[in-house]
């Protein structure tokens, strides 16, 4: 095997590529400035009972291990970074008042999450720490649609569900309790036999109001559906409302088709209320990411109420259009002051100048060259190249 292989699911970006990710990341990060978001940068390594802190047992699967060469201990290498935003916000902001935080970086994956995914996506997201009400996750979902358009997406599925519903139900049911791990498997992969075998031994009520989960799926009409098939408890009738109301203002956003998929549970591991996923055409995984998680913060020492998303920019960036090359002017190689501050002149405009090394003068592959700095009648001119 050529010692230069690269791992599965590992891939080097080249150029055209890495342009559209980093024209891509830096707009979406100037709009997240826009609605008032901090960067922070947390590490890519961390130890590894912090990282998985709040995480998920799903996040520790994800997880690369090593060991720590200083200390001994056992290190993780970050697979999602909004659990790191939380620990930030928890413990080094400690701030009282809410804090909106953006990021933007590499995570691993130990396994890739799709037959073709990167085990190395760029996670680009949001997350908004210190409000409980829905006005957040309002906030949240709009710059999440808002970033799909940015990105060029025109086709978009939101997809909402509410991990509300569940946790209702079996807080309501002393037989379910303690089986919440094995009723989130079975309802993500909509496992009706498995759900009717687990629940035999519960109240008929909630027996049936699992049973019927699956089925809740489509537009927004399945709300008003669930608020009669469900049991009438509070947990359960505020988190419809709350979807409805998120349901609403995606609806009025152009182009965001809403569907409302009470039993996608899939990949939320850490979340504790409303939950959102997008979908374009041609890519089955979903696009974002993101919800309410107000639980993370506590397991960090400090209770506080989280919401946000966060999507690949690789992915992102694969389906966008590809990128055009980029006008350029060429120029020959030289030190004369002349030519020195005419090409200098030129960068301060915005200018691509390429300077031709000797030997190499139609290398540019990126660059269509249609301009061409030349000495003419004694002065440095720009040439319209045919
Ligand atoms: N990081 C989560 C999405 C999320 C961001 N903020 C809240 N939820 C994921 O990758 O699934």
């Amino acid at each position: 095997m050529p010692n230069w292989l690269l791992p599965e699911n590992i891939a080097d970006v080249l150029p055209s590529e890495a342009r559209k990710i980093e024209e891509l990341r830096r707009r979406l990060l100037d709009n997240f400035r826009l609605y008032g978001y901090e960067m922070v940068m947390p590490p890519l390594l961390e130890y590894l009972e912090s990282l998985l802190t709040g995480a998920g047992q799903d996040t520790d699967l994800r997880t690369f291990k090593l060991v720590d060469q200083l200390s001994g201990r056992t290190l993780g290498v970050r697979a999602d970074m909004t659990t790191q935003v939380a620990r930030i916000d928890a413990h080094l902001l400690n701030r009282a008042s809410v804090t909106r935080l953006c990021y933007a970086g590499s995570v691993l994956h130990t396994r890739p999450s799709g037959l073709h995914a990167t085990r190395e996506p760029v996670q680009i997201g949001a997350e908004i720490y210190g409000h409980a009400g829905i006005e957040a996750d309002a906030e949240i979902q709009e710059l999440a649609l808002n970033s799909l358009a940015l990105a060029g997406m025109q086709e978009v599925r939101l997809d909402l569900c509410h991990v509300g519903v569940l946790r209702a139900l079996i807080a309501n049911d002393a037989a379910a309790r303690g089986q919440e791990a094995a009723l989130f498997g079975l309802l993500e992969s909509k496992d009706v036999p498995g759900l009717r075998a687990i629940s035999n031994a519960y109240q008929p009520a909630t027996r049936d109001a699992l049973l019927a989960l699956p089925g809740l799926y489509g537009d927004i009409s399945v709300i008003a559906k669930a608020r009669i098939t469900l049991p009438a408890l509070p947990g359960i009738a505020r988190a419809l409302d709350e979807l409805q109301a998120l349901a609403e203002l995606a609806g009025s956003v152009k182009a965001a088709n809403v569907t409302i998929d009470l039993a996608d549970l899939r990949g939320y591991h850490y979340h504790s209320g409303v939950m959102f996923a997008a979908y374009v055409p041609g890519l089955p995984n979903a696009v974002v990411r993101g919800g309410r998680y107000d639980h993370v913060g506590e397991a960090f020492g400090r209770a506080r109420p989280a919401t946000g998303f966060s999507m690949d920019l690789r992915e992102l960036a694969r389906l966008m259009p590809g990128a055009e090359r980029k006008r350029a002017i060429r120029a020959p190689w030289g030190t004369e002051a002349g030519l020195r501050e005419k090409i200098a002149e030129l960068r301060r405009a915005g200018e691509i100048v390429i300077q031709s090394l000797p030997g190499h003068e139609n290398d540019q592959d990126e660059f269509d060259c249609d301009r061409a700095v030349e000495f003419s009648n004694g002065n440095w001119i720009i040439k319209i190249l045919g």
